[in-house]
């Protein structure tokens, strides 16, 4: 009993303390209860312990990240410990390594999964503005509790009909409104600056690494998650920024609601508030847990769903790509095809999906909305019920009352965004995982720059010569194409390349231009590459030249002709003088007899000009025409293309020019000319080309068979084309003598059969010689009881005997006698 009666009056002396202490204990216990969500937590180590499984091989096969097998994993990973206890201590030593690996991977993919917050939290001005929006919500919550106060001393006056009292505190009550609605105007404009702030770093950081070298995107390009990347860069990166910048105050504004009214309760008049509003915050707590048997899994749903929306958009986008193609082959209900059955399976998991989320959001509404407040307004009540039996320190029961009442609403409202919290802190962990999937995918191959050939492979750079040195032709998926390809090519001479389709020419020039690692030879030989070295600011020493040429829409015509410089090198080459420059770049265009393009130009900035206002008859200055952006790839024929295309390389003058097939949509008199130009401008080709007619630009061949065969030898263009021509002529007499000699052959063996059934026949007739005092020879039976016929043509004509001997001699002659003999 002493024991008891020391334990309460302990309890008296240090009430507040204990109930303070106790509050903020559960309120930390139920915000760990929001982030330790069990499952979450297993679906990231599970995308680790793959990740870590495949050495970090990111997008590599993962298509489908958003469904993890738990299962699938575990027993791989059981199954590959059990074969290293297997093979001894040699494996043993092996094991050892690959755990050391796989932890280091781990600590590594841990480093990772932060990374986009160290990345946040390195920028002074986010953690400026995280800051001033933390002091901004500390100021709402200071004024929420007294705009409180005061509407219980409003209702109170009221009740009582102290009308004085009444104005004076209502007139506090507007006045306290101005700066309470100026701060939550600036939280608003604070998150969304805090939004803008995070999308442009991340976006920076992103899309800087994405286009950091050429090997990065190329290879992207090529992953299995590649129909993702568009959605990473624009969705992912708003999503994650807009939920992080609101986060803090969704999880800021609860808390300090949470800590200040219930330390406002716990003071309370009323001698139990303190006690009731812990018991209330218990109560809270276990309902919390309670709703988390029916919540959802919210970072897989996020997950999966943003991947199949990711892949029904990027098909979209094949059909926006080649609507021509489809169009012109009518491909569109094969596509609607396509298109309905990924929409179908989005809006299978989109059903699925609202189902679970139907019953949470029922028990979280019910839980949250009812039985909490009910909770909450029994306790307020029990001072009005209870009045006589408990001690109430206040006289002014009703502004206690609804001072009490709105401290309770506000508390449970925080409560009720808490849960919020939990289900945005889990969708922004998903999207939090596809970026950072999306980082790894971006560092494995931003490693492919310097892995860009096997070791052992020397790569030399020059600017006036290309050698391959036992260099195999290997496309990514390992398809050998050439075993070892050997040849050197110097400045001021040109190749012609030809071959079958498919047999590797488009891939020597993958391999040229580094797309493609330089691969050791197969058979061991030191291997060795010399290539130019690319672009720089000053000299250009290969240039690229495909058949579809890349137009960028929506750029300046100047812009086209100068790619890939930017408008800063153009003024750099022509110290700021768009004239000089203008009038070279026009001075091409005429080469290429493409002036119209400038006339063209001129003519669409004088209707903009009248559009907008200005007068058909404003002047327009040639700048202008160099100025204007159009939708190039659209409004330009195939043929337009190529010759702009050409226009580049003649404005930066390379050493080497690729070009692959890049004059097919041109006239034959303009890609003379285009070739011509080329040769006269210092360039060296290496082309592609199926015509005969542009053999003569070249003086080398490197001729492929198609079946992992190669010829490169000096080319003298004439002495093929007259090869070339002989030829022709052949094939020609052959096209023409071979159906007449066919002919010839069957009539020869008509006449042949038709010999042979005579020959049987007579046989067959000529009986043997009758007995001269016979009657009638002809009416002889034979031996087979058939008699012969008496009209002699008849024998000529087969009968069903005759016609079985036919058939016996005519297969004994095809056997024995072949057709050539005849
Ligand atoms: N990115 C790639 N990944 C894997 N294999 C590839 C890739 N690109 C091409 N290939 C394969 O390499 C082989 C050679 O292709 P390449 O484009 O070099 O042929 P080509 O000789 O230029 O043919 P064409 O004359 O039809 O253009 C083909 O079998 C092709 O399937």
């Amino acid at each position: 009993m002493i024991a008891v009666s020391e334990v309460l009056s302990f309890y008296g002396r240090h009430r507040l303390k204990i109930l303070r202490s106790s509050y903020v204990l559960l309120l930390f216990s139920t915000l760990y209860g929001l982030s330790g969500s069990k499952s979450v937590s297993k679906a990231v180590k599970r995308v680790e312990k793959r990740d870590s499984m495949h050495g970090g091989e990111a997008g590599a096969g993962g298509s489908d990240f958003g469904i993890y097998s738990g299962s699938e994993d575990d027993s791989m990973s059981d199954k590959q410990s059990d074969e290293d206890e297997n093979e001894g201590e040699m494996h043993l030593s092996r094991k050892k390594k690959t755990d050391t690996r796989q932890h280091s991977q781990r600590k590594h993919n841990h480093q990772r999964l932060d990374f986009l917050i160290k990345l946040i939290l390195r920028d002074k001005k986010f953690i400026l503005l995280f800051l001033t929006q933390a002091v901004l919500l500390v100021i709402r919550t200071l004024l929420s509790l007294r705009v409180a106060t005061l509407d219980g001393k409003i209702v109170s006056s009221l009740v009582k009909a102290k009308y004085s009292k009444f104005i004076k505190i209502l007139g506090n009550w507007m006045l306290l409104g101005i700066p309470a609605s100026f701060v939550n105007a600036l939280i608003a404009y604070m998150t969304r600056w805090c939004s803008l702030t995070i999308n442009k770093i991340l976006t920076t950081y992103m899309l800087g690494k994405y286009l950091a070298n050429h090997h990065t995107f190329y290879a992207v390009a090529a992953s299995s998650t590649a129909s993702e990347v568009q959605d990473n860069l624009t969705k992912d990166i708003a999503a994650f920024s807009n939920t992080v910048s609101s986060l803090l105050n969704q999880l800021l504004k609860p808390m300090l609601d949470l800590l200040l009214c219930s330390f406002r309760l716990l003071n309370s008049n009323s001698s139990f508030m303190g006690e009731g509003t812990l018991a209330l915050g218990l109560v809270v707590h276990i309902s919390n847990q309670l709703l988390r048997a029916v919540q959802p899994n919210f970072t897989k749903l996020i997950m999966k769903r943003s991947t199949m929306e990711s892949w029904f958009r990027s098909l979209h986008s094949n059909v926006h790509a080649h609507n021509e193609e489809i169009a012109i082959m009518r491909g569109q209900s094969n596509e609607l095809t396509t298109l309905d059955y990924s929409f179908y399976e989005l809006v299978l998991f989109m059903n699925r999906e609202i189902k679970k989320r139907f019953a949470y959001d029922f028990a979280s509404s019910f839980i949250i909305k009812y039985s909490w407040g009910a909770a909450g307004l029994v306790l307020c009540s029990i001072p009005i019920f209870f009045r006589d039996k408990i001690a109430i320190a206040s006289e002014d029961v009703t502004a206690d009352f609804i001072t009490n009442r709105r401290l309770l609403m506000t508390a449970s409202g925080s409560l009720g965004r808490f849960v919020e919290l939990k289900r945005s802190i889990q969708q922004l962990r998903g999207v939090w995982l596809r970026l950072k999937r999306f980082d790894e995918l971006l560092d494995s191959h931003s490693g492919a720059q310097e892995s860009r050939s096997d070791d052992g492979v020397t790569i030399e750079y020059d600017q006036k010569r290309i050698k391959f040195e036992n260099v195999p032709l290997v496309t990514p998926a390992d398809q050998i194409l050439i075993e070892e390809l050997n040849f050197e090519l110097n400045h001021g001479d040109h190749l012609l390349i030809i071959g079958p389709n498919g047999c590797g020419k488009s891939s020597l020039f993958r391999i040229l231009g580094g797309l493609w690692p330089v691969r050791l030879s197969l058979e061991g030989k030191p291997t060795r590459i010399v290539i130019p070295p690319g672009m720089n600011d000053d000299e250009c020493s290969i240039f690229y030249l495909p058949q579809k040429p890349y137009m960028g829409n929506m750029t300046t015509f100047r812009e086209q002709i100068i790619y890939p410089d930017t408008v800063a090198q153009f003024e750099r080459r022509f110290h700021g003088n768009y004239g000089k420059g203008d009038k070279h770049l026009a001075k091409i265009l005429s080469t290429l007899e493409l002036e119209d393009l400038i006339s063209e130009n001129m003519a669409l900035v004088m209707v903009n000009a009248s559009d907008n206002g200005g007068g058909i008859n404003s002047p327009v200055k040639p700048r202008q025409a160099f100025d204007i952006r159009r939708n190039w790839s659209e409004e330009l024929s195939v043929g337009v293309q190529q010759r702009l295309a050409m226009a580049r390389m003649y404005y930066h003058r390379p050493k080497f020019a690729v070009l692959d097939e890049c004059t097919s949509a041109v006239s034959p008199e303009m890609e003379q000319k285009m070739y011509l130009t080329a040769q006269r401008l210092g360039t060296s080709l290496i082309s592609v080309c199926h015509r005969t007619s542009l053999w003569h630009f070249h003086n080398y061949l490197l001729k492929f068979d198609g079946k992992g065969g190669y010829k490169f030898e000096h080319f003298d263009p004439q002495e093929r084309l007259a090869n070339e021509n002989k030829l022709m002529e052949l094939n020609a007499i052959l096209d023409q003598q071979v159906p007449m000699w066919e002919k010839r052959l069957k009539d020869l063996t008509v006449a042949r059969r038709s010999n042979i059934i005579r020959r049987s026949q007579s046989e067959l007739i000529q009986p043997p010689s009758p007995p001269k005092n016979s009657p009638d020879a002809t009416k002889m039976p034979l031996s087979n009881g058939q008699r012969l016929p008496a009209n002699p043509v008849a024998a000529t004509q087969p009968s069903k005997i005759n016609s079985k001997l036919l058939r016996s001699s005519d297969s004994q002659e095809k056997t024995n006698e072949p057709v050539n003999n005849i």
